[in-house]
């Protein structure tokens, strides 16, 4: 199993990237109209922040953020080291990632699970845990020179950010204050995805369609499109917008909301002229975190949608994939 970055400049597409046809994106063009709703947090006062947040994510379960207080120094030297990072060689790569004999930085293509797939994805990846720091980082790469250094700084950040979004989504949910600052978020990911330049976007995807097994997830896309919401049957693009982070309602905050936020589905789609390279801040709880409806969110009008379930069962069905989990 080779990185596809290592083979993918012989402009061929393999059959077994090539998606059957009720999967594959075939045109490329997505309608224009719709879009993911863009809030700037520094143009609008916290109620008003908060009523975007809830809406956008009933509605479309998606939402950017500009003016976010994030760096820009940093965003950009992040994306710097994570394109870096994946212009190394697959061997390099694979030294750099495995310096934990607990195997916590996975390098990996496609998927997860690259020998059960019928069909091969067109992107590389690397997760690792970012929490607690001192833990993590002594496993992490340590080529390019800065990448313990830049995401490091960059994980704090995205903690700060997550807390922030989170804080303002309690608030408007109406469950206790601190209700996310817990198990819930306190063993987030980072994970950095690559997709290189591919000889037929049409027939592939980066990455299948998906609700992502977080509470949120924060990603910086840069400035090459390719992220894909579905919304009302239909996917929808989610534009670049300089140095915004893309925010993600995700499965397990559907389940703690109980169905009153939408973990949207979403998937990846390639580009014939530029590579892609994205990282994302997971918002995972703790294995042993129960994830259940909050009970401010039922009653009797509004029974549970889904039974408890520990986050090492929902995560464990949620590979098997099972459609959805905890219900
Ligand atoms: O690369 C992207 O734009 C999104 C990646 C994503 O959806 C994921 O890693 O779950
Ligand atoms: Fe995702």
């Amino acid at each position: 199993m080779e990185f596809v970055s290592s083979w993918c400049n012989n402009g061929v597409l393999p059959p077994s990237y090539v998606h059957p046809s009720e999967t594959r994106p075939g045109n490329l063009v997505v309608p224009p109209g719709t879009s993911i709703p863009v809030i700037d947090f520094a143009g609008h006062d916290r109620n008003q922040i908060i009523q975007k947040i809830l809406k956008a994510g009933e509605e479309y379960g998606f939402f950017q953020v500009i003016n976010h207080g994030v760096s820009e120094t940093l965003m950009d030297d992040t994306m710097d080291v994570i394109k870096e990072f994946h212009a190394m060689s697959g061997m390099e790569k694979q030294r750099e990632c495995s310096k934990d004999p607990n195997g916590s930085c996975k390098l990996y293509t496609s998927s997860l699970d690259y020998p059960a797939e019928d069909f091969h994805y067109w992107r590389d990846a690397l997760i690792h845990p970012c929490n607690p720091a001192e833990e993590c980082i002594k496993f992490w790469p340590e080529k390019p020179t800065r990448y313990r250094e830049v995401i490091g700084a960059y994980s704090v950040e995205m903690r700060k950010l997550s807390s922030r979004i989170l804080e303002i989504i309690c608030e408007g949910l109406g469950l206790e204050k601190g209700y996310f600052s817990s198990d819930l978020s306190e063993n987030p990911k980072i994970i950095i995805n690559h997709y290189p330049v591919c000889p037929d976007p049409s027939l592939t995807l980066g990455l299948s369609k998906h609700k992502d097994p977080t509470v949120i997830s924060l990603v910086l896309q840069g400035l090459i499109p390719g992220l894909q919401v579905l919304k009302d049957g239909q996917w929808i693009s989610v534009q670049p917008h300089p140095h915004a982070f893309v925010v993600n309602i995700g499965y397990l905050l559907q389940i703690i909301s109980n169905g009153k936020l939408n973990g949207a589905e979403h998937r990846v789609v390639t580009n014939r002229n530029a590579a892609r390279t994205t990282i994302t801040y997971f918002v995972f709880p703790t294995n042993e975190s129960l994830i259940k409806p909050a009970k401010v969110l039922t009653n009797e009008q509004n029974p549970p949608l889904y039974k408890d379930c520990k986050f090492s069962d929902f995560f464990t069905a949620f590979l098997s994939r099972a459609v959805e989990p905890c219900t």
